[in-house]
Formats: structure tokens, sequence, C-alpha cells
């Protein structure tokens, strides 16, 4: 299962860009993991594009709203979606500043937070990464999972 995550608008935090590099790089020894950005924009636009670059996957919004999840958890949901033999990419969504459309959580297949805090963008992309290695750790039963 190919899991895809699009993010709107590039890193420009020095310690973004470095962590998003590091999790990319470690994420790559475990299966296929895609980062695409889009422009960032309105709400309405980054929105809309989001969806439309998903279609056909299943798709999680990232959204502070969401359901909270352990890690544990996390793992659980993925070895599901990979029994489900038609789904063939999951897509992460991560809004710009303004976050999603109401319209985009209602078409989602799930909406997941890392918490109740509301992160900037950039931050909320390096932990979902981090969290996307540490599940990948953990469901192969390595030692970076604590
Ligand atoms: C600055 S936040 C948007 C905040 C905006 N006020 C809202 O109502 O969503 C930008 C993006 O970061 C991601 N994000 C921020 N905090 C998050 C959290 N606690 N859990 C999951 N995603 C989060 C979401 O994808 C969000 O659309």
């Amino acid at each position: 299962m190919r899991v895809r995550i699009l993010a709107a608008g590039k890193p420009a935090l020095a310690y973004a860009k470095s962590g998003v590099d590091e999790y990319l790089k470690r994420l790559g020894r475990y299966g296929s993991y895609e980062l695409e950005y889009l422009k960032a924009g309105d709400s309405t636009t980054v929105s809309a594009t989001l969806l439309e670059r998903s279609a056909g996957n299943f798709r999680i919004a990232m959204d502070e709203r969401g359901e909270v999840l352990a890690t544990q958890a996390w793992a659980d949901k993925f070895a599901s979606l990979e029994l489900r033999g038609e789904i063939k990419a999951v897509s992460f969504l991560i809004g710009a500043s303004d976050g999603h459309t109401e319209e985009l959580r209602r078409t989602c297949d799930a909406v997941w937070s890392l918490s109740r805090l509301t992160m900037q963008h950039e931050l909320a992309l390096v932990v979902l990464l981090e969290q996307l290695y540490r599940v990948a750790t953990l469901r192969r039963g390595e030692p970076y999972h604590r």
C-alpha cells in the first residue's frame, strides 16, 4: 500500500526542512512513502486541490478536530487498511494556515488529530512523518518504538 502525504506549501523553516528530510529518508527503508507539496493558498482552494490530488485514495484529513489515536491504534488501522485489498494508496492531507474546509473533512474517509493543539502546518508535517516512522518500526518489532 502506497502512503502519500499531501501538504500545502513547502516548509520554509529550517527545523521543519531538516525534520522532513530526516524522516523521509528513514521511511525509505519501510515501503513507499511519497511526500507531495501543493501551492499554499486559501482554505477553499487548498482543500479542493487536496481532494482532487487524492481522488481514489483512502483519504485521512489531518485536523485538530479529528480522532486522537494512540500510536498502536495507528499501527492497527494501517494493518486493517492493508488487509482491504482494494485500497492501493492512503493519502494524509495537511492543510495550509487556514486549515481544511468542512467539505474536505466530510469527504475524507477519516479525520485524525495529532493532539488537540493547533500546530503550525510545517510542525504538523514533521510530527506526522515521525509518527509514520514510529508506526513502521513498531510494525516490524524494531527498537525505535518504546
Ligand atoms: C495552522 S493549522 C490550521 C488551523 C486552522 N485554524 C484550523 O481551523 O484548522 C494548518 C494545518 O496543520 C495541520 N494540523 C495542525 N494542528 C494539527 C493537529 N493537532 N492534528 C492534526 N493536524 C494538525 C492540519 O492539517 C491543519 O489544516
